[in-house]
């Protein structure tokens, strides 16, 4: 699902993995240097500009309607995928900020798995270890060895056999064969999981590995979403939620996230950072998607027959032109931290939360 997996003949002639070739990041190369693949962008929905021109004239393109709730965003609803909400903006520039913090600083942490547990086991610190210019070592008595992340959980061998040691007492130790510098394990980060932990290997959640339960202010922020999906009085319980990280020209290959119990409770999916286009198909991959602009801030929510549509990420946008982070950067400029600033402006961060029970 990740990256560029090598895809069959089959899944290249279906018509999301046609849009999704659209969209994906090429380079051309010119006699002069790499240059990104131009990309027609004028059928992608932006329900930025939608929401400006429908709050001064109250005129909505076919297609598309819009519910008012509680909360002062407008919700769009796209006509062709009943259960598929689209709230424009619904994080204020403070909350972005407070999430791409703890996406960066507190998710990736242990028990909380990520993608590289399958090879180096729980690393801790692993943003502040990149801002200090470490890099990861393995453990002497490991050395030579290939503990997979099968033992580690059967075995609960929960002692890191790697650990962040300053570049140069690592150099000293002799053991330049096996370092990883901290920033390129950063830039490598795909994924964190939160609360009930999610296998990517088997497709579901393993309720008996350890976890913690997701912070309240997130339980909170997801409930008074999710309400936009959900009849009232009915209430969202956050359970489990994935932390996708994007790197330029990083995807998320079209999929259905149906290991969920009950479908009529949404999953709850917050955009953060650079811009992205985020593509929903339908039940089969044959169906068209609609490709729409996710920017920071943005909330998608997917309940009912939405949860059973193919969606992806094919392509994201660092570029000043148009990744659309300058409310960001100035927030982060005022905080005058350059580790979290360098980051978002290279990247683009999603939160989906689930209702996993
Ligand atoms: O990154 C996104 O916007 C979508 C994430 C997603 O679909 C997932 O993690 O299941
Ligand atoms: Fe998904």
């Amino acid at each position: 699902m990740y990256g560029s997996n090598p895809s069959t003949d089959d899944e290249e002639r279906t018509a999301f993995r046609k849009a999704e070739k659209n969209y994906k990041l090429y380079y051309d190369n010119t006699r002069k240097k790499k240059q990104p693949r131009p990309v027609d962008l004028s059928e992608v929905i932006d329900f930025k500009s939608i929401s400006e021109s429908y709050r001064q004239n109250g005129e909505l393109p076919s297609g598309i309607f819009a519910i008012q709730c509680d909360f002062d965003s407008v919700v769009f609803c796209l006509e062709s995928h009943p259960g598929f909400y689209f709230i424009p903006g619904a994080l204020t520039v403070e909350e972005q900020c407070r999430w791409i913090k703890e996406s960066l600083t507190s998710f990736p942490q242990p028990p909380n798995r990520t993608n590289h547990n399958a090879i180096y086991g729980p690393l801790q610190d692993l943003f502040a270890a990149a801002k200090d210019n470490k890099a990861l070592i393995q453990e002497d008595k490991y050395r030579g060895t290939n503990i997979s992340e099968v033992e580690i959980i059967q075995n609960d061998i929960n002692i890191p056999k790697w650990n962040f040691l300053d570049q140069s007492g690592a150099l000293s130790r002799g053991a330049t064969s096996k370092l990883v510098p901290a920033s390129v394990l950063l830039r490598k980060l795909r994924w964190s999981t939160l609360g009930l932990q999610f296998v990517w290997s088997k497709r579901n959640y393993n309720i008996s590995l350890p976890h913690n339960k997701i912070p309240d202010a997130l339980c909170l922020l997801a409930e008074r979403m999710a309400a936009a999906a959900l009849p009232s009085g009915e209430v969202f319980q956050a359970e489990a939620a994935i932390v996708n990280y994007f790197g330029l020209g990083d995807t998320l290959g079209g999929h259905v996230d149906d290991m969920e119990k009950d479908w009529s409770k949404p999953i709850v999916s917050m955009s953060l950072c650079c811009k992205g286009i985020f593509l929903i198909g339908g039940k089969s991959r044959d169906v068209p998607p609609v490709a729409m602009f996710v920017r920071s801030g943005d909330v998608i929510l997917m309940a009912g027959q939405a949860r059973e549509c193919f969606h992806g990420v094919p392509r994201i946008f660092t570029d000043k032109e148009h990744a659309d982070i300058s409310s960001l950067e100035l927030q982060f400029s005022d905080e005058d931290d350059s580790a979290f600033l360098e980051y978002i402006r290279t990247s683009r961060i999603n939160i989906n939360i689930r209702q996993v029970f």
